[in-house]
């Protein structure tokens, strides 16, 4: 063997000796290499994005508001430049990087990119468009026989533009994103170039150019450039070589309608029917982009009013496009896609609904306070405490010292179960213990499809009423309530208490939100619409026991200050807050049973003394029913509170001698049966029922002797009132309120002062809302579930 073979046999036989250790150490030396070099290299900054961000946001913050969108796609584009960059940016720093790392910054996952990125009318993205400033150009169509429509159209565009533009000291047109409008007659114009895609988008010095639509469109009932173009529209949509939303890159549209009520009186009798059409056609072929609600005048009578409510709704949404690119939150989903207008059924302000299917993330068990107290110590932090005994408001201040060691806390923190339950329900919640909602018939109201009961009695337009509590805690856990586990209970006030400033303001503010989500809805005419812009009434009514807030008076005078009336419910358990009460335009006292068992059955007090307490409360209404209009509200539910009791429901009206009676069937408006109750639709009386049952209390009253009569009723929500003939003239119910004297009254005497509900008496309780006629709004259009015309009442 020679030396060479024999280092080789040498190191074969070594190597099959020690391979494995070999190996090993030789993988352990290379991972700590690479560990080591990762520890000690240095980094190359990952993006420059954060740093962009700041510096943009900064840039947004001195920018006036009106610039933001443009300037936050010119920050979409910087970023895209910066990516498109990276490479020179790696090369920069090569000398630090290594290839791979190189690599991961060019290859690497794709980042957020800032701003707000629009599509362009042409549905591409601001970067494959041009980097030129976005434009807005607003078409104006129009159509017209007799020439009026031409001139009004032709000015109107004048005025959008000096709105929308706005002019500077000197007089000068101001620099904006909005083109001079276009006014285009729909007889001359080229349907394919408009309604079938929007119009190419202009590229060049102007940059590119998003488009609105607006149309002012006349009726006629004789075959005229209308009939084409809603032919037009009609077939674009069930064109099936055609998207059904061929017109979605709009950035919105809007319509407002002329028509003559001279002879088309109502909207049933044809008034604008083709400005509605026009409306409906473009909400399906925009994808329901409607900007705002349709509006309709008559030029002869009220159709400037009209238009410039209209004008000025649509300026602001307008301005918000302008500045944000969107039509707003609530806007593309609240409307119907098949304008089926099925609203789903919601709750009145009325207590009195049983069994909806509420698919919440509810606590285990919320069931009272003390559950309410556990989960709170486990999901948030204690705020500071408030030290004052709730329980004694009213009276003497040395007690309310006593108390300062009481740690209090949140009554729905919004870490809380009860929070997402609440809002889940479409509950807005102010502060830690108060909401505010829409009602359903806000929105019915709105959409001109019916007003609550409260307008029929009380002449209270829905569509300006906001429903609200200030307490979202109640003391009781009546059967049919349906907000049952989801609303805190305690039988005196233990929590954080916020000021009234904080929940008057956070609660006009979460109403104005919610009407404002409204603006895209089928139906919602624009005239009620700007109305319900003015909050003129409060329910206090939602959910929970307002007078259970230590600082309703407060509340209710700023309410007043703002000329808003107030009408409280109370549940007939807070005697003492009963009676600190001031002045309130009317004031309720729930009564859901005519006898201390059944009370106990259908309301399930807390308090061991419920029925003292609602003893009490009787006395205290029948001292004040010359001071306050007063209400007992009666719900019935079949079952637990109609059967036998006539006559002792005459007893509680004999004791408090309310001005009026409401008595209410309870509603069903699940699907489900509410088990924990044991109530089902079985529970829910007929309206006939009601009506039996009303006749036969009226009776009762009179036997004893008790001034009352049935003045009117609501056959749509099942509801009627019985009045004190104090409340009728000449052999008239005046059951309406005048608002104005209210207020007045109120201004000249104070909270405390001394004048009485007749004082304030309204106007005859119109014809069609008395005992007989059904009570439903004549100006409205009633319509199923499906919202299908329904065939009046005889
Ligand atoms: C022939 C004719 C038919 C009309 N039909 C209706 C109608 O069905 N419903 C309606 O609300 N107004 C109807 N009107 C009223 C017009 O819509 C209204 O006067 C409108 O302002 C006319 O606008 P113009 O002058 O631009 O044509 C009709 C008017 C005319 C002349
Ligand atoms: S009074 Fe107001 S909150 Fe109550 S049902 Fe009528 S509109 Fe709704």
């Amino acid at each position: 063997m020679d030396w060479e073979s024999g280092i080789s046999h040498y190191a074969v036989e070594l190597w099959h000796e020690h391979r494995i250790p070999i190996i090993l150490s030789t993988f352990t030396v290379l991972v700590l290499l690479r560990i080591y070099l990762h520890l000690t290299q240095p980094k190359p900054e990952l993006l420059a994005l954060p740093k962009l961000y700041n510096a943009t946001e900064q840039k947004v913050k001195e920018e006036p508001s009106a610039e933001r969108w443009r300037l936050d796609e010119k920050q979409a584009v910087k970023v895209e430049e910066k990516q498109q960059q990276r490479p020179d940016i790696s090369k920069q720093s090569s000398d630090k990087t290594s290839d791979d790392e190189k690599k991961r910054i060019t290859n690497g996952p794709r980042r957020i990119k800032g701003g707000i990125k629009r599509k362009t009318s042409q549905g591409n993205s601001d970067d494959e468009a041009g980097n030129g400033p976005r434009k807005i150009q607003v078409l104006i169509f129009y159509s017209s026989i007799t020439a009026n429509t031409d001139k009004i159209a032709k000015d109107y565009a004048q005025t959008l533009d000096a709105s929308l533009r706005g002019t500077s000291a000197d007089g000068e047109q101001q620099d904006c994103s909005f083109l001079a409008s276009q006014v285009l007659d729909l007889a001359e114009a080229d349907y394919d170039e408009y309604f079938i895609t929007p119009p190419k988008s202009l590229e060049g010095e102007s940059g590119s150019v998003d488009y609105f639509y607006l149309f002012l469109i006349p009726s006629y009932n004789i075959d005229t450039i209308n009939d084409s173009f809603l032919e037009h529209l009609r077939e674009t949509h069930h064109d099936f070589r055609i998207d059904t939303s061929p017109l979605s890159p709009l950035l919105g549209y809007s319509v407002f309608g002329f028509g003559d009520r001279e002879g088309w009186p109502t909207e049933e009798e044809g008034f604008c029917f083709q400005a509605k059409e026009v409306d409906r056609w473009m909400a399906k072929l925009t994808g329901r982009k409607r900007a705002y609600p349709l509006g309709m005048g008559d030029w002869k009578r009220d159709g400037k009013t009209r238009l410039g409510e209209w004008h000025q709704g649509l300026t602001e949404v307008l301005e918000l496009i302008e500045q944000t690119g969107s039509l707003g939150e609530g806007v593309a989903g609240s409307g119907d896609p098949l304008e089926s207008d099925d609203e789903g059924v919601e709750e009145d302000d009325g207590e009195v609904m049983i069994d909806v299917d509420v698919e919440v993330s509810k606590p285990s068990k919320l069931e009272d306070v003390e559950d309410l107290g556990k989960i709170i110590e486990t999901s948030s932090p204690a705020p500071a405490p408030i030290a004052v005994d709730f329980t004694t408001y009213g009276k003497s201040a040395t007690k309310r010292k006593t108390a300062t060691t009481v740690t209090v806390k949140e009554m729905v923190p919004k870490s809380s179960p009860t929070y997402a339950a609440l809002t889940k329900q479409g509950y807005s919640i102010v502060g830690s213990h108060s909401g505010v909602k829409i009602c359903r018939w806000t929105k019915s109201a709105l959409r001109g499809r019916g007003s609550c009961y409260k307008f029929s009695f009380y002449g209270i337009n829905s569509h300006q009423c906001m429903e609200t509590t200030p307490s979202l805690s109640c003391s009781n856990k009546c059967v049919f309530c349906w907000r049952h586990g989801t609303n805190p209970v305690g039988t005196s006030w233990r929590w954080v208490v916020d000021p009234p400033q904080l929940i008057f303001d956070g609660v006009k503010e979460g109403h104005y939100k919610k009407i404002k989500m409204m603006r895209g809805v089928p139906g919602v005419r624009a005239e009620r619409f700007a109305e319900a812009m003015r909050i003129r009434h409060c329910a206090l009514s939602l959910v929970g026991e307002p007078i259970f807030y230590p600082h309703i008076n407060e509340f209710l005078g700023m309410l007043h200050s703002e000329r808003i009336s107030s009408f409280l419910v109370c549940n007939a358990q807070h005697p003492d807050q009963l009676a600190a009460l001031q002045h309130i335009t009317q004031l309720y006292v729930s009564i859901d049973a005519s006898n201390r068992e059944s009370l106990r059955r259908i309301d399930r007090p807390l308090h061991r003394d419920f029925w003292e307490r609602f003893q009490r409360c009787l006395d205290i209404l029948r001292e004040r029913r010359f001071r306050q209009r007063t209400v007992f509200r009666l719900t019935l539910v079949k079952g637990f509170n109609i059967e036998d009791e006539v006559t002792g429901y005459a007893d509680l009206v004999e004791k408090g001698l309310p001005c009026f009676v409401e008595i209410k069937g309870v509603t069903y408006c699940g699907t489900s049966t509410s088990s924990s109750a044991g109530l089902t639709m079985a529970n829910v009386p007929f309206y006939q029922e009601v009506c039996d049952f009303v006749t036969a209390l009226e009776k009762e009253l009179q036997k004893r002797g008790l001034k009352y009569g049935i003045a009117a009723e609501h056959a749509h929500s099942c509801c009627i009132l019985i009045a004190s003939e104090r409340f009728r003239v000449d052999g008239k119910w005046h059951t309406l309120i005048d608002y104005d004297k209210f207020f007045q009254l109120l201004e000249a005497k104070g909270p405390d002062g001394d004048f009485t509900p007749e004082e304030y008496m309204g106007p005859e309780t119109p014809e069609w809302a008395t005992w007989g006629k059904g009570g439903f709004d004549p100006r409205d259009q009633r319509v199923d579930r499906k919202g299908r015309p329904v065939e009046e009442v005889s």
